[in-house]
């Protein structure tokens, strides 16, 4: 385990191979793509705050991993609902899938969202943890459009565009998503961590 100095790899553990593809292409510009290997491990999620979710996941990553850990929790929030589903989106779109969704705000004129981002970094057990947050704002289609490959996508239209997540190429995603956002922070951060 390191404790000082620079690192040589990094664990990103997620059990979702989204995450990882966006990812790895994010990074992959960077030239960091290499340093960054997977583990799919399912880690128990305390829920709460976001920031929160991504600490807890991370403390428990770096002890089952036993090493430099990255982790990431996204949450989707309507603004009309005060945030929620927020932290509690995998369970909202697993019970309500993409279609019932945005039924949630079929009352609500306001149809905005914020998906959030949260990475979490740790050097490994009991080491300290650091995060690195992203958000992008848009709101919520009356209806799913576009492939239905990674989760909230085909509902999620980012503000300034017409077309949802799930509409668009990966490219464009990947340059103003929530992920994109919180990975150029990661980014600038691993830099100066490994050697
Ligand atoms: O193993 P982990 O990393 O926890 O992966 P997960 O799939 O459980 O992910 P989360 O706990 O962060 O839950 C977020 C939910 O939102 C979905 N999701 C995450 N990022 C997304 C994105 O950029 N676009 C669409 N859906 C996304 C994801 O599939 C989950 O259903
Ligand atoms: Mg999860």
């Amino acid at each position: 385990m390191a404790t000082s100095g620079k690192i040589k790899l990094v664990t990103f553990v997620t059990g979702n191979p989204n995450k990882l593809r966006e990812l790895n292409s994010i990074l992959l510009t960077a030239g960091l793509s290499d340093r960054v290997v997977n583990k799919d491990i399912d880690l128990p999620e305390l829920q709460g705050l976001p920031e929160m979710v991504a600490r807890e996941k991370c403390r428990l990553a770096a002890e089952r991993v036993g090493g430099p850990v990255l982790v990431e929790d996204t949450s989707l929030c309507f603004n009309a609902l005060g945030g929620l589903p927020g932290v509690y989106i995998k369970w909202f779109l697993d019970a309500l899938g993409p279609d019932g969704l945005p039924k949630l705000l079929a009352a609500f004129p306001d149809k905005s969202a914020e998906a959030r981002c949260v990475f979490a970094y740790s050097r490994g057990p009991g080491q300290e943890v650091k995060v690195f947050a992203g958000v992008c704002p848009g709101s919520i289609a009356d209806k799913p459009a576009g492939d239905n490959r990674f989760g909230w996508d085909p509902i999620f239209k980012p503000d300034g565009f017409h077309e949802t997540f799930a509409q668009m190429v990966p490219e464009v995603k990947n340059t103003i998503s929530h992920r994109a956002k919180a990975l150029s922070l990661v980014r600038d951060f691993l830099v100066g961590e490994l050697e």
